[in-house]
């Protein structure tokens, strides 16, 4: 064994030719160089293939390169000599920089500059940060009564909850309300209460995990003020956390409002600002809590004269991760933006085209808290307690991001500008890495059948008679699947109805049976998709709920955040691409704790590929592999191939509602393929 000895400056003056370990350094030095140097050259030239040099380097280049004789290192010369590294020897270098390297070889003692604060921080960024690599942990079992004094809420409440049948908070809630009600009365009035990043399985809860605190801590107000604003990815999750507010809001005078896409822009400015004309930034809200898409959001924001966010406590993204993903990103950067308050944000000016006064002041809202604490000493409420001016004006704001499938992306986390941010994940703790990603509810049951493309629809149809189904929905993969298929089921079960009142099937009327209406199906079938208006999918997820519609088809406008439960099985009729969204549409079921099923129908050819997904995700062994035999579907065959030609008939003679329907279709399908592409995009992303 040799001795491997310290090689530096000083004993390079002083050889000890004797120390054969010392020349064994060299050499081993001298080699590290050399294949180094080689690299350094390989590289040059590859560069200079593609790249533009820069004059002054190309003169530097040729000159090396007319003088490359004078430039062999002694050293090197000597290698060659020794017949070491031969295939090093068309290579030639200048002497400055064999003495510059010489430093930097076999053990290097190189002292290491102290990192920068913003070195630190562009590290930093490269990784997950510590604290989303280190999440807390709550199990998924872990629960609270209601009433316990951990969780802070008020005897009123309670009550409410009570009454509409919470008495125990899920395992996400007993985590989160805590840490938010009791961040209203922090003593330490010069410390920001901090963000939280909540990652917990669909269905568990999420929604009251904010709804609750918020309401607990606005409540105390006196004046009406846009406090919390919650950020959702689509209208129809809008509607459904508003209805939520308004549910457990009863009693108190908070205020709720709601702005989408959907009603005319006037409307929402009348329902959210009292006087828009005399200008007087949030003086005149006409909500405390605000539930929002982002375009509309930051429609209002740079269009909404008086509409601010300077006094927002809570800023909530949920499905976050959805929301980061939008093409249309830089919401983000505008909602915070016009968070900041007071004197600070002359930048608005340029932005929003904020009014300035003679002194070149923004001109603010006149009852401030913050602008009015610059000239007099005013009392603190309950709610500005834990707002502190600082030089991040939005350090006071609370954001709390949640989802199912949350981003770890360091950039997209980085975006928000979290402080003291937490980050807490429900799930068994004995659970790998790869699962913390995507944790499901633990009362799902999920199932693959490995089908051909044209006994899809016959599938769907055994599993509904057979399987002791009452609420399902069918996920597809776009709208236009998914209004075809609906309509194949509904002619049917039509026809199935018809042969269970004991008529032949060979007296099948098919007009008939097409107009007959879905309410006098075996199974009552309806389309919901984006293609509809917001009125009718309104009415149609009411009819849903109340058992009248016992089975949806769906495009994934429903896939995430929808909590409909009655749901006890989803059908996925053409697999997701991506692990995010199986994630997502499976959770519609399963939720609250209740059992769900969910089958996925996956084609002979693609199935290596969904399999290669779950087990990618560590989930392959949760899916159970069912076979349907072929004979099984027998008793369906006769009736499903007269509703198929029913179905052909409808297709091909279009009476006038269906020519419309057709001309619906290309229209969406040219948007839906639109919108696939951004989506696609945005889930490639995350995955
Ligand atoms: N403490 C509770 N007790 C009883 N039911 C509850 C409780 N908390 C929530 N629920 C119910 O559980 C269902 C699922 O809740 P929620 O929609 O908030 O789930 P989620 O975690 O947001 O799911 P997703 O990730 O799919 O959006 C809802 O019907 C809700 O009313």
């Amino acid at each position: 064994m040799f001795q491997i000895q310290r090689y530096d400056s000083e004993s390079d003056s002083t050889p000890d030719t004797s120390n054969t370990g010392n020349e064994l350094l060299t050499k081993i030095n001298e080699r590290v160089l050399l294949k180094r140097k080689r690299s350094s050259k390989i590289h040059e030239e590859k560069t200079t293939a593609y790249v533009e040099v820069p004059q002054e380097a190309d003169e530097i280049q040729n000159t090396v390169n007319e003088n490359s004789d004078e430039h062999i290192s002694p050293r090197e010369s000597d290698l060659n000599a020794q017949g070491v590294d031969n295939d090093d020897q068309d290579l030639q270098y200048p002497t400055e920089d064999f003495e510059e390297h010489d430093l930097l070889l076999a053990l290097p003692e190189i002292e290491q500059p102290e990192q920068t604060p913003q070195e630190a921080a562009a590290v930093k960024l490269l990784g997950i940060p510590d604290w989303l690599a280190h999440p807390i942990i709550i199990e998924p079992d872990v629960t609270q009564s209601i009433d316990h004094p951990s969780l802070g809420l008020s005897e009123r409440l309670v009550k409410r909850c009570k009454a509409l049948g919470i008495y125990e908070c899920f395992a996400v809630q007993t985590a989160v309300i805590p840490l938010l009600v009791r961040s209203r009365s922090l003593s330490d009035v010069h410390q920001s209460p901090g963000d939280i990043c909540v990652s917990a399985p669909t269905g568990s809860g999420k929604t009251l995990a904010y709804v609750l605190p918020i309401i607990e801590v606005l409540s105390k107000r006196i004046v009406t003020r846009l406090r919390a604003l919650i950020i959702l990815p689509t209208r129809d999750l809008v509607i459904q956390v508003k209805e939520t507010f308004e549910a457990f809001c009863k009693g108190t005078s908070l205020k709720v409002g709601a702005v989408t896409g959907q009603r005319a822009f006037v409307h929402d400015q009348e329902q959210i600002v009292g006087d828009f004309q005399d200008h007087r930034l949030g003086g005149k809200s006409k909500v405390d809590i605000l539930i929002a898409t982002p375009g509309r959001l930051i429609e209002h924001i740079t269009l909404t004269p008086n509409f601010t966010l300077q006094h927002l406590r809570f800023l909530i993204i949920d499905e976050a991760d959805r929301l980061l993903n939008q093409s249309y990103q830089d919401w983000l950067m505008h909602v915070l933006r016009a968070t900041q308050a007071g004197i600070t944000s002359q930048n608005k000016k340029d932005i929003f085209g904020i009014e300035l006064d003679s002194f070149e002041i923004p001109k603010n809202d006149p009852v401030s808290y913050l602008l009015m604490e610059n000239f007099m000493p005013v009392p603190k409420t309950e709610i500005s307690e834990t707002k502190v001016p600082t030089v991040l004006d939005f350090e006071f704001i609370q954001k709390l991001l949640f989802s199912a499938t949350l981003t770890r992306n360091p950039e997209k986390i980085a975006s928000l500008r979290l402080i003291n941010p937490q980050y807490i994940s429900v799930q068994a703790s004995d659970f790998s890495e790869v699962e913390i990603k995507y944790t499901l509810p633990s009362s799902l049951r999920e199932f693959m059948i490995v089908t051909s493309p044209t006994e899809k629809p016959l599938v769907v149809l055994y599993l509904l008679h057979n399987f002791n189904i009452s609420s399902a929905l069918c996920f597809t993969k776009s709208v236009d699947s998914a209004h075809r298929l609906a309509k194949l089921i509904q002619l049917f079960e039509n026809m199935y109805a018809q042969t269970k009142e004991s008529i032949s099937t060979h007296d099948v009327n098919m007009d008939e049976a097409i107009n007959q209406k879905e309410e006098n199906s075996v199974i009552t079938v309806a389309e919901y998709s984006s293609d509809l208006s917001q009125e009718r999918r309104k009415n149609i997820l009411k009819k849903f709920k109340r058992g009248e519609v016992r089975l949806l088809i769906c495009s994934d406008l429903i896939a995430r955040g929808m909590d409909l439960d009655r749901v006890d099985t989803v059908i996925n009729y053409d697999v997701p691409v991506y692990m995010k969204k199986y994630v997502h549409r499976v959770g519609r079921t399963a939720r609250a704790g209740r059992r769900g099923d969910a089958y996925s129908l996956v084609e002979t050819q693609e199935a290596n590929y969904f399999r290669g997904m779950l087990s990618k995700a560590g989930h392959m062994d949760k899916v159970k592999n069912i076979k349907i035999n072929s004979t099984k579907l027998d008793p369906l065959k006769e009736v499903y191939g007269k509703s198929m030609s029913a179905f052909k008939d409808y297709m091909t003679n279009p009476k006038p509602s269906v020519a419309r329907y057709q001309e619906n279709v290309s229209n969406s399908m040219r948007i839906a393929n639109e919108i696939q592409e951004i989506v696609l995009d945005d889930e490639a992303m995350v995955e």
